[in-house]
């Protein structure tokens, strides 16, 4: 068996190298004709040696390279392939454009007998698997139209994905994947960095590392169901895991769903909930956490920064829907409340909400807009990508076409409409197991458990209530005392109340 596959892989790569051989040769058929010409010269000329050689130059040069690269892929990417693919990719983009720009709906002419005007192209780059240039919008054209035919340019190019950023003053920059990096999937190593602002969990579209930035960030990430959320999830948890263990990061969990998600790492987090009720509290006791630093940072500072024993909070939510819409009506409504004022005041004192729903409507995520980063996994139409990013993203960030074998990939949007196509690295379960028993979070102080009152911003912190630790049993409350009886006051005879 061994023998045999042996075989086949050497004829596989021999077929290979062949073909290779013959694909090169035949795409510079001019050279070889230039080549051929010249050779015959030279051998009418009698100079047999250098005739033979000239003719035979470009297909000896091609057999070179095909053995190089069945021999060592690795260095001929690095030294011949990449070098030779790139300036391909610029010379074909360079000759093509105005075609291209004609065909996409970018060439305009001012009047029906005048010759039209094709966007300007500047700055064409290409390295690694990608090829980016700038495109200037001409008049009567904005960078917005140029961003609407990204996708058009880079299907003509023959690109597996584009992302368009806005320069400014009409110039677009269009960075084309022209070699699908992310179709493999990767394992991430375990965590050891203490990490609080933000943290690499995958990588992006161009091979460097996917980081998201959490330091005053909200996060939503969005995907269909086996889209992958799980990566984010923990490639988020499991990388906070070493702060959490050095007290620098409190990590909250919320998992509604039978706590399938959270229950795998659960000794990374300070507190778990995983039904409605200890939602809920869990949910007042971090808003006790905001209105607590509140008043302690009132007048002294207008930035938090942590310490161990004043650590970062992040929450993470699984399935958000589920407490925002799909759990009883006293929960929704509390637990909604209670996460909006999280979400508008959490960021500036160490608070930070990282929430994960597979449908992204209005009536199961209706504060979507005060999440100031999202996450697009794979969704189901451009009309889900619109709605989860924001109409006009649809073709900037096109999460609707992410296929189903690619589970974690997605885009990732900040507020300031930057997009990156990225894929986060593979949790699996023993791995989050690993990474939790080594960074258990340390001992939590117990959450206020009932009695808060949700306070807006700069009012006085509510009263100290009875604790308990997010889903242990609740601690019985003492019995009030009794009240004395009322010492009966003497009113003045002409009911006079400022006799009283
Ligand atoms: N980053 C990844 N790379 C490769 N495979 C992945 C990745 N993430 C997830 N998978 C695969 O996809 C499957 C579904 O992933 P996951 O459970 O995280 O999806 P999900 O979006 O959380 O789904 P649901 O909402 O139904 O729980 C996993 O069992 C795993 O096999």
């Amino acid at each position: 068996m061994d023998a045999l596959s042996t075989t086949w892989a050497i004829t596989r790569t021999v077929a290979g190298a062949v073909w290779y051989m013959l694909v090169w040769t035949f795409r510079s058929w001019r050279l070889v004709l230039a080549c051929v010409m010249l050779g015959n010269l030279l051998l009418i000329g009698e100079r047999a040696f250098a005739g033979y050689a000239v003719i035979w130059c470009v297909p000896a040069f091609s057999l070179l390279r095909a053995v190089w690269w069945a021999v060592h892929p690795l260095t001929y990417e690095a030294v011949l392939g990449g070098p030779i693919r790139r300036r391909g990719w610029k010379r074909r983009l360079r000759r093509n454009w105005k075609r291209i720009a004609d065909r996409c709906g970018l060439a305009t002419a001012p009047r029906v007998d005048e010759a039209r005007v094709i966007p300007r192209l500047r700055r064409v780059r290409a390295s690694g698997n990608m090829l980016t240039f700038n495109v200037r919008a001409r008049v009567g054209q904005t960078a917005d139209d140029v961003a609407a035919a990204a996708e058009a340019i880079a299907t003509s190019l023959g690109a597996e994905a584009v992302e368009a950023h806005r320069l400014g003053a009409g110039w677009v920059e269009l960075s084309l994947t022209m070699r699908e990096l992310l179709d493999v999937a990767t394992l991430p190593t375990i965590p050891s960095a203490i990490e609080f602002r933000g943290v690499t969990i995958g990588r992006c579209s161009d091979g460097t590392p996917w980081r998201l930035d959490l330091a005053g960030r909200h996060t939503l990430v969005v995907g269909r169901s086996g889209s992958g959320k799980g990566s984010v999830f923990w490639g988020v948890a499991g990388n906070l895991a070493p702060a959490a263990h050095a007290g620098m990061v409190h990590l909250w969990g919320v998992d509604l769903k039978g706590g399938v998600e959270v229950a795998v790492g659960a000794p990374m987090f300070s507190h778990v909930a995983m039904n409605e009720a200890d939602a809920v509290g869990l949910l007042r006791g971090l808003n006790r956490v905001i209105v607590d630093r509140q008043s302690v940072m009132r007048g002294q500072s207008r930035s938090f920064e942590p310490s161990p024993g004043d650590p970062v909070h992040v929450l993470m939510i699984d399935e958000l829907a589920v407490l925002t819409a799909y759990a009883s009506k006293e929960v929704v409504n509390e637990a909604v409340n209670l996460l909006k004022l999280i979400l508008t005041q959490g960021r500036a004192f160490g608070v930070m909400v990282v929430a994960f729903v597979q449908d992204p409507r209005k009536e199961t995520v209706g504060m979507r807009d005060l999440f100031t980063q999202t996450v697009a996994l794979r969704l189901a139409s451009g009309a889900e990508t619109r709605m989860v990013l924001g109409d006009g993203m649809a073709a900037l960030a096109p999460a609707h076409h992410i296929s189903q074998t690619m589970p974690g990939a997605g885009y990732a949007v900040t507020d300031d409409g930057v997009v990156a196509r990225v894929r986060a690295d593979y949790w699996a379960d023993d791995f989050i197991r690993l990474v939790a028993g080594t960074y258990p979070a340390p001992p939590a102080p117990p959450l206020p458990d009932e009695g808060v009152t949700v306070e807006p911003a700069g009012t006085e912190p509510p009263a100290p209530v009875g604790v308990t630790l997010s889903g242990a049993p609740p601690r019985p409350r003492t019995p009030r005392k009794p009240r004395a009886p009322r010492v009966p006051q003497p009113t003045s005879s002409d009911g006079d109340p400022e006799a009283a």
